[in-house]
């Protein structure tokens, strides 16, 4: 009985004294003092208070930070452009691949007039020449006429006098008092000139439009572009990125949808942003000549709301020869052609189709392409292109 009286004794002290262990100190238990209030972290800091005080967690740095993704370019899209060469400088490096493609109508011809005797067979040597560069017929036969009379007059065989009468004549064939400047600038009445494109497909024509865009980029021109050839999805497209490159505007419309009308929101959208020039690429598919004149009249008659259309760029491939002439033909029944663009004179060891083109038509030649790079566009000059074809 007494040991059971000790034990529970002995359990209630132990009872009391864990009571007491755990009880006191929860009693003591106090919620630790609040940090001091920070000012500039916790609350605005105010007159007196010291804003110096310590952040809690160290300084992020830019690397720390998770930054939102970016949208869009990552430069400025002005940083993108390109910068067209100036057309001034084109000249020379365009001569040297002329001289080069060309050389052999310059040597033959300049091989011939060197010869001890320049007898009836040589002549008609040099008339086959020019006839199969593409002089054409009438136009050689003239050429030969004058030259082989010089010649007689001169009575000399020394052959930098017969050069030097050679290329007088050669330049003398390719119309050198013609107008070949481009009508370009705005119109004093506020309205953007306007350059209408025209060829068969594959000539080069919106080729041409791109290279054009940046020659007169390259001259500060304000250029707004129109994709009127609705006929080839990708001709639009392409038309787009020439201009993206160089910062121009292109104005297109569905596949298959009415040129005028993209001819039309073309001139629109120039006139609105006051650009200078408004050049539109055409189909021009030679399907027939009726369905031809439709599609490009109603085209023409659409940009000359607003005045008359400035310039109309026949594209001619140099290297399809008479096909070309044909083609000229066609298109000047169509519409009134103002100038002629002679694409791929690089392509080509002939060049006499410029003279038998200007023939033909009655206009000059206003400019010549002679590469696929992009500034591969330069203002045809006659003298220098006979520099060229002479070597
Ligand atoms: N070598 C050379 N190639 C050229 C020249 N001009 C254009 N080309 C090339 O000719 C091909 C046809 O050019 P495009 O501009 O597509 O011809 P297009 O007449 O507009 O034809 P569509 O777009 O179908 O109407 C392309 O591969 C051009 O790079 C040039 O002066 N020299």
């Amino acid at each position: 009985m007494l040991t059971v009286i000790l034990v529970a004794v002995a359990v209630l002290v132990v009872a009391v004294v864990l009571g007491a262990t755990l009880v006191v100190p929860r009693r003591r238990r106090t919620l630790p003092p609040a940090p001091p209030q920070r000012p500039g972290l916790d609350y605005a800091p105010g007159v007196g208070d010291d804003v110096t005080v310590p952040r809690d967690t160290p300084t992020r740095t830019l690397e720390d930070h998770d930054l939102p993704p970016v949208e869009g370019p990552a430069e400025a899209p002005t940083a993108l452009l390109e910068r067209p060469e100036p057309v001034a400088g084109r000249l020379t490096r365009l001569r040297e691949r002329l001289s080069r493609s060309q050389s052999t109508l310059g040597r033959g011809l300049l091989a011939l007039l060197s010869r001890d005797t320049l007898d009836e067979e040589t002549w008609e040597e040099v008339e086959d020449t020019l006839i199969r560069a593409d002089v054409g017929v009438t136009p050689t036969q003239e050429l030969v006429e004058r030259l082989r009379t010089r010649v007689r007059v001169l009575g000399t065989r020394d052959p930098e006098q017969v050069k030097a009468l050679l290329r007088e004549e050669l330049v003398a064939a390719l119309a050198p008092e013609l107008d070949r400047s481009l009508h370009t600038s705005r119109h004093p009445e506020g309205r953007p000139a306007v350059v209408l494109v025209v060829g068969v497909n594959g000539t080069g024509k919106t080729t041409t439009v791109g290279k054009l865009a940046r020659v007169l980029v390259s001259e500060d021109r304000d250029v707004v572009l129109g994709a009127a050839d609705t006929f080839r999805a990708a001709a639009a497209d392409q038309l787009t990125t020439w201009g993206d490159r160089v910062g121009v505007p292109t104005v297109r419309g569905p596949e298959g949808g009415d040129p005028a009308s993209v001819a039309f929101d073309a001139l629109k959208a120039g006139t609105e942003a006051e650009a200078d020039v408004v050049l539109v690429d055409t189909a021009g598919r030679l399907q027939n000549k009726v369905g031809l004149m439709d599609e490009l009249g109603k085209v023409k008659r659409v940009l000359e709301r607003g005045g008359p259309v400035d310039e109309v760029l026949l594209v001619l491939d140099a290297t399809t020869g008479q096909n070309g002439l044909i083609q000229a033909r066609v298109f000047s029944e169509a519409v009134d052609v103002t100038g002629i663009v002679l694409t791929k004179l690089d392509g080509t060891a002939k060049g006499g189709i410029v003279v038998a083109v200007q023939r033909e038509l009655g206009v000059p030649v206003k400019l010549v392409g002679l590469g696929e790079g992009a500034d591969d566009l330069a203002p045809f000059e006659p003298g220098a292109f006979v520099d060229a074809l002479l070597g």
